[in-house]
């Protein structure tokens, strides 16, 4: 085989018959298509031996060549796409049987050739006329040669022996040929492999890649959205913030306005107690002259009732004398005039006295009035239905305010607006009020009483627009503030209340009024609540979405999947308390409340307490398909110990939760069963635990392994583990069963598990003590192309990591708890090589990693479940597995399907059988 100058491959071989060439064969193919030639003309050989040994036949002279007979092969112009990736139509072997067909044709016209010219020789020994070139005879050619069938044919031994010799070399040397061609094809077959993988390489990537390109461009239209829509819900906020600023400016001048409105009415009121007390004072000082003037007058009374004693004891002593004198008539007459001038000041003093008893009531009246208005309490003005209805309307109108930011916009607009009617109403009024001066001192008032009765019934309309502006104002003043007028004290309320309390009419409609606007705001505030709701489940969809999307791109990269499931709190824990650190944001994150407040972590799917075991195993179920489509994959639990791994790998003991393993038994026979008319499967499974450092054998049990023979070698079976060509690890030396059903594979399991090392501890009563593995391959071979696929599915339930001082570990538990922590050690070291693309990953330090050099940072599909405790007492724990888990999301693999064509398949068997010793048939290769 040659490549000639234009890098196309080249193939020709001479036929050798009795030591003579006999034809060149050349065929000239596109690289790659080589094998269709050679094969055809291996497939020569079988005929070449069978028409050359039969007895009787031998050939008379090695001189004859047959040059004349038909030997070229047609040039292929075969364009068919390699056969990996188009293997459901391509058999490249289908033009083998007209091949066979064509050099069977060629072999039989030889074999007339070598007859016709035995006839001639035996005519020529037997002295008939020969003349092969002849046209006659030509024409004859096959009817002699079916006649010299008849024929007896006599060869000199000598020449008989040297044919037989030279045939038997000849066959020899064409026997070598084909293990050479058989070779070549081989090396063909496995180049003509490896370019259509790359092929199949390349277009998947280019594929892959548009769809990568696809997805990104997604995510860049969806990452403008959202930061369009953030960009509006920042500006939204920051006007928002604004308007707030200018509220809070607002209240501190309206608290600082009622600051001095309260010191003004405090000034007035001590000035008003001053003057009070001033008076009181000049009241007092009148009291006490009027008490001076009562004592005086009492003295005047006094000296007169004095004075009218001695006026009476001097009349009865004068009457007693005049009895005696009475020719002394001058005498008495003179004494009653004086008797008469004596009682005329007694009359005025009477009547002074009585005016100043009257002027002394007086001001003990005033007085007392005084005083008792300053003592007695101010009574309680009765309270209106408006003036108890008025605070409470107010007070809700402000809560709700508060509590919804576009509530409190609106009441600001309504407030804006109503003051900005107010000062037009005003600004009107005003202008009427002038106009109306302004004819009432033109002196045309009588002149048009008309005119004047109008402008006065509009000024009564302006006033009472204003008024309604005003009472408005309060209303929605006091709304804002959340302030209650003080009826009693406040002007303004008083006004209200005067206003609404003209009449039932009045009252009515400013409750009315009060009433409306408060409906009005509790619709809109239903309306904002409503659009802020749909707004936050659109945020909330999109942020869902968006994770979903960078998941989606995630995979696509090979990223390794991660979920996180928190398990329910257990019974100790409960009795701990029962805090609560850890919170499902929402599918995809969680939240873990440490000392340092909430750290949130992000996982492709978040599952609580409450998701089933069916939940988390239908997030799983698309790995199953990708292990029968011929994928390498692998799902593990990860976490403390006790925090739910078995249960979510194994199940339950009684198994009325089974987890992830007897569920994917189910799956991968449910799969099986539905495309048993296009493939035939085949399921083996190996079952290993990593106890101690050691891999066991779980299909071995320990008392079986202990009784049983050693093996005829005299070495005891190890397992050990191993990497095939294309990076997928194996375990050489475990027992590989296989399983025709879902129930058969569980029996099987049952029995591993079984053998397994679970021991009770503080912190779980069935604590696994080891790593569990099970591998399940499964061959799927098309029937209609014949291509096989070989798919590996690896479950594993690590052993938990934990403290001796929590679990209570010892002796031999602490020795178990040393090696488990150690190989989770040596599990973070490779997480962490990983995750940060150190070149070196120290696969080597222990026996797990060497198990998952597949499944992380290799060609699997991995899947990681980290198990998780709610409880606060278990904090640390839970940050170091999500800390550990986020590592792990961090790192790519290159998952590939691994198929072989029919061809492949079927020389890789003959080539084990060969290398195993025993015979290969043709039809085989
Ligand atoms: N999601 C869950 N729902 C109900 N019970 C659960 C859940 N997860 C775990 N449990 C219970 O918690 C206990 C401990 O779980 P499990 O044995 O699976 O922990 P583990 O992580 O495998 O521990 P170890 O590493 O020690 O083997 C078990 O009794 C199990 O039934």
């Amino acid at each position: 085989m040659y490549m000639n100058s234009s890098g196309a491959e080249s193939g020709s071989y001479s036929l050798t018959f009795l030591g003579k060439k006999v034809g060149r064969h050349h065929a000239v193919a596109p690289a790659g298509k080589q094998r269709a030639w050679e094969t055809t003309n291996r497939s020569t050989c079988p005929e070449d031996l069978e028409l050359s040994s039969r007895p009787g036949r031998a050939p008379v002279s090695a001189s004859h060549v047959l040059e004349d007979l038909p030997g070229s092969v047609p040039e292929l112009k075969d364009e068919r796409p390699c056969p990996i990736i188009h293997n459901t139509q391509f058999d490249p072997y289908e033009d083998r049987p007209a091949a066979v067909r064509h050099h069977k044709t060629l072999w039989m016209k030889r074999w007339a050739a070598f007859r016709r010219w035995i006839g001639a020789d035996h005519r020529k020994h037997t002295g008939q006329d020969v003349n092969p070139g002849s046209s006659e005879s030509q024409l004859s050619d096959s009817s002699e040669a079916d006649r010299s069938q008849d024929v007896k044919i006599y060869i000199p031994y000598e020449s008989a022996e040297r044919c037989i010799n030279q045939i038997a070399e000849d066959m020899g040397a064409l026997k070598r040929k084909h293990l050479e061609k058989v070779h070549e094809l081989e090396e063909n077959f496995q180049l003509t492999a490896r370019r259509n993988q790359e092929w199949t390489v390349q277009r998947l990537r280019s594929h892959h890649q548009n769809k990568l390109n696809i997805l990104r461009r997604i995510l860049d239209v969806y990452q403008d959205k959202v930061e369009k829509r953030n960009a509006d819900w920042e500006r939204r906020v920051e006007a928002l913030n604004t308007r707030n600023e200018q509220l809070l400016e607002e209240q501190r001048s309206e608290r600082r306005r009622s600051k001095e409105e309260a010191l003004q009415w405090h000034r007035e009121k001590s000035k008003m107690l001053e003057l009070f007390s001033t008076r009181l004072d000049v009241l007092h000082s009148h009291q006490a002259s009027t008490l001076q003037e009562l004592q005086m007058a009492r003295q005047e009374v006094g000296k007169i009732q004095d004075m009218l004693m001695a006026s009476s004891q001097e009349q009865q002593e004068a009457a007693e004398e005049g009895e005696s004198t009475e020719n002394n008539g001058l005498s008495a007459q003179q004494q009653t005039v004086a008797c008469n001038d004596s009682e005329q000041p007694l009359e005025g003093a009477k009547a002074r006295l009585e005016e100043l008893k009257e002027s002394l009531y007086q001001r003990e009246r005033e007085i007392t009035e005084l005083l008792e208005a300053q003592r007695s309490p101010v009574p309680p003005v009765p309270q209106s239905p408006c003036s108890v209805l008025l605070p409470t309307v107010i007070h809700k109108a402000q809560a709700l305010c508060s509590a919804v930011p576009e509530a409190r916009a609106l009441l600001d607009l309504m407030i804006e607006e109503n003051r900005a009617a107010l000062v037009e109403a005003r600004d009107k009024l005003d202008r009427e009020q002038m106009a109306r001066e302004d004819s009432i001192s033109k002196e045309d008032k009588a002149n048009d009483q008309e005119g004047f009765a109008e402008s006065e019934s509009s000024m009564s309309l302006l006033q009472e627009t204003v008024r309604g502006y005003e009472v408005s104002y309060l209303a929605l003043d006091c709304i804002k503030t959340g302030e209650s007028p003080i009826i009693n004290e406040c002007d303004t309320v008083a006004e209200l209340e005067d206003i609404l309390g003209q009449g039932t009419i009045r009252t009515t409609e400013g409750v009315k009024s009060v009433g409306q606007q408060l409906l009005l705001l509790q619709d809109q505030l239903k309306q904002v609540k409503d659009e802020k709701k749909k707004i936050i489940d659109n945020y909330t969809s999109e942020r869902t979405m968006r994770k979903k999307y960078y998941n989606m791109v995630e995979d696509m990269k090979g990223k390794i999947r991660v979920c996180c499931r928190i398990r329910p709190l257990s019974r100790t824990e409960d009795a701990q308390g029962g805090a609560i650190a850890v919170e499902k944001i929402d599918d995809f994150s969680v939240s873990v409340d440490t000392p340092r407040g909430p750290r949130e972590f992000q996982f492709n799917k978040v599952f609580t307490a409450e998701a089933s075991q069916e939940d988390l195993f239908q997030d799983t179920n698309r790995l199953i398909q990708s292990a029968i489509d011929g994928y390498n994959v692998c799902i593990f639990a990860y976490g403390q110990t006790g925090s739910g791994k078995t249960f979510t790998m194994v199940g339950d003991k009684d198994q009325k939760n089974p987890g992830i393993m007897p569920r994917s038994f189910n799956a991968i026979f449910d799969i099986i069963r539905e495309n048993s008319t296009k493939f035939d499967f085949k399921v083996s499974a190996y079952m290993l635990e990593l106890y101690n450092d050691r891999l066991q054998d779980l299909f071995v049990s320990p008392a079986g392994e202990a009784n049983a023979q050693p093996p005829s070698h005299g070495q005891v079976r190890r397992v050990e583990i191993k990497r095939n060509r294309k990076g997928v690890v194996f375990a050489q030396g475990a027992e590989t069963k296989e399983a025709s059903s879902a129930q058969e594979l569980y029996t099987l399991f049952l029995q591993a598990c079984a053998n397994r090392h679970i021991s009770a501890t503080k912190m779980n009563v069935e604590s696994s003590r080891s790593h569990l593995i099970v591998c399940i391959m499964v061959e799927s071979r098309n029937r209609t192309n014949g291509s096989v696929s070989t798919g590996k599915l690896s479950l594993v339930d690590l052993a938990g990591s934990e403290r001796a001082a929590k679990t209570g570990a010892k002796d031999h538990q602490l020795k178990e708890a040393n090696s488990i922590n150690k190989s989770l050690s040596a599990l973070g070291d490779v997480i962490s090589a990983l995750s940060a693309e150190l070149p070196h990953v120290p696969y080597r330090n222990s026996k797990l990693t060497q198990v998952m050099q597949d499944s992380l940072g290799g060609n699997a599909k991995t899947l990681m479940i980290v198990n998780i405790s709610p409880s606060e007492c278990n904090l640390e724990e839970t940050l170091t597995s999500l800390v550990y888990a986020t590592r792990v999301k961090a790192i790519t693999n290159n998952a590939q399907r691994h198929v072989e064509s029919k061809e492949i398949a079927q020389l890789k068997e003959v080539i084990i059988r060969l290398r195993s010793g025993q015979t290969v048939e043709d039809e085989d290769v």
